[in-house]
């Protein structure tokens, strides 16, 4: 029997085991990242529901891509949550990231010239410089330790594209993470990132959906994100005054200025709470994948072996069809991409009624076969883009194996129809209206930053044991710390 109903009866890990209090999010949180979310998937299928907390209508835990395409694509129907926005608002501010509906249309609208394959492509020589001043900063260290050394790589790479989005995006210069602004935005991210692991930081987001008005009630990790904003902000007046009197080549600060003086363009306010957010969004997300695709790559001595072969191949300054030609360089990103997208779960919630329709149908509690179902306004969907990508009844059963080989053997990827359609079937950008502004720049600086260190240092895996968090994006914990990745470095033997 296939009929459409709505979800009341969607299958579900049991009600008895959720907490009253804290319903079954409690356990989401204490696992690693969507790691209880991906076993509920291969239980309950691509679609279940959970006990919410604090007595909040139940969550729909979607994973399957074609109602979550339609999710994506309907940003009016489906917005950020109530519980989302305002930590957004309070960690970068109220800029593209946050906005909703026709401001955030016309901030997109506006922004997007920063970021064509144009623009991206003249990043190409600030890229450049900074991934070889982290080259430099690593080899030093690793010749002052004797030959080789062990160290959280998490502050290098996040001072390397911190330093190139200063660059590209503001013309403002970082110093490799030395400046003064460099090392507060590092110490406050740190702290929120470590405060965010701990039960305030579970508390923070399902208290802000309850009582939305919350944030004037000092929660520790909703005071830690206001340290990030507070820091930002400065940068951002600094970078305005400086902006100001100077004539600039198109990027994300200039596109920001001239607007101002526009009837109708951003407010103050709107222009340092964007500034804000393309400081961190524009470099904490790129910096995390790339943490973990080298944690893979040091785990796979013969994929990274392979990627080194690649890259000698090309010598000298790297340029951008140089990086469009290594092709395994690109099934090594997807595969990071794959396994470790820095945002691994979005939330939405629908703002009025509407009927998602499903590629495969689910059956309920009841026995019922839907193909398509009733969301009713207020509805709350988790969509685990994690758990999507590494779900075995998708991709097989080595999902969870680092394999960049899969990206380049023919009929090796799961078909077409039943993947997402975004940037390369992944959702690690996400998709439709929303989707990452900032992808190709993300791309192309992760490709040259791993081409610059790759060609000259070997990275191998040590013995800490490395997690993943979600805490606001993917973080790589050791021993309960958050944003601790161990690698140990030397210098890679020539060919
Ligand atoms: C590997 C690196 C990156 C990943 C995996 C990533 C992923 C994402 C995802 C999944 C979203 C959608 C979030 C949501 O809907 O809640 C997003 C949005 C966004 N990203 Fe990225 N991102 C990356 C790099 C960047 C870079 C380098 C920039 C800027 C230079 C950037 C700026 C943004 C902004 C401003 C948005 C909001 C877009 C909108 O809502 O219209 N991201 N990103």
């Amino acid at each position: 029997l296939v009929r459409q109903d709505d979800i009341g009866d969607a299958p579900g890990p049991a009600k008895k085991n959720a907490s009253w209090v804290w319903g079954h999010e409690l356990e989401v949180f204490r696992g690693q990242a969507v790691e209880v979310y991906s076993k509920w998937m291969s239980d309950y299928g691509s679609l279940f529901k959970i006990r919410a907390a604090l007595f909040h209508r139940d969550i729909i835990v979607l994973g399957d891509h074609a109602a979550v395409q339609q999710i994506l694509a309907d940003t009016l129907t489906y917005m950020k949550t109530p519980s989302f926005r305002p930590i957004i608002a309070n960690i970068i501010g109220k800029g593209l990231l946050w906005a909703e509906g026709e401001e955030h249309g016309y901030q997109r609208r506006l922004l997007s010239p920063a970021f064509t394959p144009e623009s991206v492509m003249e990043m190409a020589n600030d890229m450049s410089e900074c991934a070889e001043m982290f080259e430099d900063t690593l080899t030093n260290l690793v010749l002052m330790n004797g030959g080789s050394v062990t160290l959280n790589i998490v502050p290098y790479t996040s001072h390397c594209t911190l330093d190139i989005i200063g660059r590209v995006g503001f013309g403002h210069d970082f110093r490799n993470g030395k400046s003064t602004e460099a090392q507060e935005i590092t110490a406050s991210w740190n702290n929120l990132v470590n405060i965010g692991m701990t039960f305030a930081g579970f508390l923070a987001p399902i208290v802000l959906r309850a009582f939305p008005l919350i944030m004037s009630i000092p929660l520790k990790s909703i005071q830690a994100q206001g340290e990030v904003r507070e820091i930002t902000r400065k940068l951002a007046q600094k970078l305005i005054e400086d902006g100001s009197h100077s004539e600039k080549r198109k990027n994300i600060l200039s596109i920001l200025l001239t607007t101002k003086s526009d009837s109708g363009g951003l407010s103050k306010s709107q222009i340092i709470d964007n500034i804000s957010t393309f400081t961190m969004s524009g470099h904490e997300t790129t910096a995390g994948t790339l943490n973990f695709t080298l944690l893979e790559l040091a785990r796979n001595p013969q994929a990274q072996e392979r990627l080194r072969e690649e890259v000698r191949q090309y010598g000298g300054a790297i340029s951008y069809d140089q990086v469009s030609k290594m092709e395994y360089l690109d099934a090594v990103m997807k595969e990071g991409l794959r396994l470790h997208p820095a945002f691994p779960l979005a939330e939405r919630v629908a703002m009025k009624d509407d009927v998602l329709t499903l590629s495969k149908p689910i059956k309920t509690k009841g026995g019922q076969i839907l193909t398509s179902f009733r969301v009713k306004k207020g509805q709350v969907f988790h969509i685990p883009y994690m758990a999507m990508q590494t779900n075995p009844n998708v991709w097989g059963e080595n999902a969870a194996v680092f394999k960049p080989e899969r990206w380049l053997t023919p009929c090796a990827l799961p078909p077409r129809n039943e993947l997402p359609r975004g940037w390369s079937n992944l959702v690690a950008f996400s998709d439709g209206p929303r989707t990452c502004i900032g992808y190709r720049l993300a791309l192309f600086e992760f490709k040259i930053i791993l081409v610059t260190i790759i060609r000259t240092l070997e990275f191998r895996e040590t013995d800490y044991k490395v997690t993943q968090k979600i805490s606001p994006t993917l973080q790589p914990v050791v021993d309960g710390r958050g944003g601790v990745l161990p690698l140990h470095i030397s210098i890679a033997p020539q060919a």
